[in-house]
């Protein structure tokens, strides 16, 4: 295997690697007021998220503590709590100012969402959207 592969050169292959690490959430669940029709205005309705959020794998790994993480339940924990209070109508508006949350709030560079509204469209599993976005002075 090479230095490459296992991550211990120095060199440009690091950095591409460094790029690549992410810490992820999978299929977070969270009840919310969201939509534009009045019908949709008194219930609240079940979404899912899916986050990936670049984070260097190395520094963690080699010490072993969470305080060198970047902490995915505090992520999910302060999701839920934004998202939970919030009641916009559309799924586009949620969905950025989630990836604002999350760059602003945590040791974040670059974060990949994507905002599932299940049972939206009759005959679709979900609709929704996804978006990429990079704190402002990240590379
Ligand atoms: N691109 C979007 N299209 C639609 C949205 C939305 O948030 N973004 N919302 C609705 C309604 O609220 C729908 O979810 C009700 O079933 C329709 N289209």
């Amino acid at each position: 295997m090479s230095a490459c592969e296992t991550g211990t050169d120095m060199g440009q292959g690091n950095d591409d690697n460094a790029r690549a690490d992410m810490v992820f959430i999978e299929g977070l669940e969270i009840e919310a007021l969201i939509g534009i029709y009045d019908w949709e205005r008194r219930i609240r309705q079940p979404l899912r998220f899916d986050l990936e959020m670049e984070f260097d794998n190395r520094k963690p790994a080699a010490s072993d503590a969470i305080a060198d993480t970047l902490d995915y339940k505090a992520v999910s924990k302060r999701l839920i709590e934004y998202v939970s209070q919030s009641g916009f109508g559309l799924v586009e508006t949620l969905a950025e100012r989630c990836a604002e949350l999350v760059l602003r709030e945590f040791d974040v560079a670059r974060v990949r969402l994507k905002l599932s509204k299940p049972g939206a469209v009759r005959g679709a599993r979900a609709v929704g959207v996804a978006i990429e976005r990079r704190r402002s002075g990240a590379g």
